[in-house]
């Protein structure tokens, strides 16, 4: 594929402009672009794959935009008035096209694989079939590179991790596999907790605790949270799990076609809730700038924050009347507890649930007797590199950034 040079400016500054020829698709790119994604050796550092040259700082903006466009072999070549050279291939120009955007390796190759959200029956069915959510404490790192632990969190929001040693060390281990532990007020490390109120919390009595996601008090809340149930000498404590990308799905097919449900949605999506964590005299831990449900602008589900519990008393700041939020929140709940939109399991030493903390409410059922919880909460950010680098190649990705 030649590149042809159909038209050009080039002493305007930040209005120079060079529109190319490609396969008989035109497009365009401003020269400040391409000065500011120059990939000589001078502009960028190979090993660390960042810019070198400030174009902000570095050059004069006023002189140094100007540039002269030409067509060597088969590569656009500028040379800047302030002599330095510029070198962009056919592939760069196609995958880094903005008017029109033309992205061939984003499009092909650096997709995620899709999330899959599930409601009780196909949970049951994932669960019973013979290659989900079946990975062994002992080939641990077979199943992440077998495209399990890290594909099935991802896709899922969850996955179990069984035959593993009951013991905080080995939890530690398996947290630090999947990513960095997050440590937080509750425990710097891997946390290990009973119904003794040694925090000032819930989590930490015998209580029934309503389906939730943790740490909607931080503005960085947990992005993964992992339970291993070390030992429980009585009854209940049972685990139920929802997938708010499904319930999501229920709720915008209902705003679809009834104009409430289509409040109820941007309600959910749209008022600021209040959480706070104050059973601790020395951490009191408040936010309130998120709604229940954030959505990106494909209407897909970037993060659910609840917990009955831990919401405040306050509904000031309303962009909708009180009465309206609690039957959006009353409906959202309705949803969640459905036992066909959530499902119901006792934990069990020996297997670990890891699940999206942004994703997937848990809730525990009351019980009785000694019950001892060990787990972590696990940054997002790490986690979602580490899946990146499962599923992409370096090089791969390099080529779109
Ligand atoms: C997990 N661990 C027991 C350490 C803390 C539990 C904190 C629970 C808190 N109400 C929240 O929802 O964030
Ligand atoms: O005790 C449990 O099973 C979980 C407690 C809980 O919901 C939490 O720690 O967030």
């Amino acid at each position: 594929m030649s590149i042809e040079i159909v038209d050009s400016v080039e002493d305007k500054s930040f209005d120079n402009y060079v529109t190319i020829k490609l396969d008989d698709s035109l497009y365009l790119f401003h020269l400040v672009y391409l000065r500011d994604n120059c990939t000589s050796e001078k502009s960028f550092h190979e090993e660390t794959n960042q810019r070198l040259i400030d174009v902000f700082n570095d050059i004069d903006l006023e002189t140094d935009l100007n540039g002269t466009p030409s067509v060597e072999g088969n590569e656009l070549v500028v040379k800047w008035h302030d002599g330095h050279i510029s070198r962009f291939t056919v592939k760069w120009l196609l995958n880094h096209a903005y008017y029109p955007s033309k992205n061939i390796v984003k499009n092909e190759t650096i997709k995620f694989p899709s999330r899959i959200s599930w409601d009780k029956t196909r949970f049951c069915e994932l669960k019973q079939s013979k290659d989900h959510f079946k990975n062994d404490y002992n080939h641990i790192h077979d199943d992440i590179v077998k495209r399990n632990i890290f594909h099935e969190i991802y896709q899922y929001g969850f996955t179990f991790i069984e035959n593993v040693p009951v013991s905080i060390e080995a939890t530690k281990e398996v947290s630090e596999i999947i990513s960095i532990i997050r440590p937080t007020h509750y425990d710097t490390g891997v946390w290990d907790f009973t119904s003794d109120l040694s925090k000032k919390d819930t989590a930490y009595t015998s209580l029934a605790i309503d389906m939730h996601t943790d740490g909607n008090y931080w503005f960085e809340t947990p992005g993964l949270q992992l339970f291993h149930l070390l030992m429980h000498d009585g009854q209940g404590g049972e685990t139920r799990i929802c997938d708010v990308a499904h319930v999501l799905k229920l709720i915008q097919e209902k705003a679809s076609k009834d104009e409430s449900w289509q409040e109820t949605l941007e309600i959910l999506t749209n008022q600021p809730i209040e959480f706070h964590q104050s059973g601790e005299s020395e951490n009191v831990f408040f936010e309130n700038r998120y709604p229940i449900l954030q959505i990106d602008e494909n209407g897909e589900l970037i993060q659910c924050r609840w917990n009955t519990s831990d919401r405040t008393s306050m509904l000031k700041n309303n962009k909708f009347s009180v009465n309206e939020i609690y039957r959006a929140m009353a409906r959202f709940n309705d949803l969640i507890n459905d036992s066909s939109n959530s499902v119901r399991f006792p934990l069990a030493p020996g297997t670990i649930l890891v699940f999206d903390n942004w994703r997937v409410l848990h809730a525990r059922t009351a019980f009785n007797g000694k019950r001892r919880l060990c787990g972590s909460y696990l940054t997002r950010d790490d986690f979602i590199a580490r899946f990146r680098s499962l599923v992409f190649k370096r090089e791969q990705w390099l080529e779109s950034v």
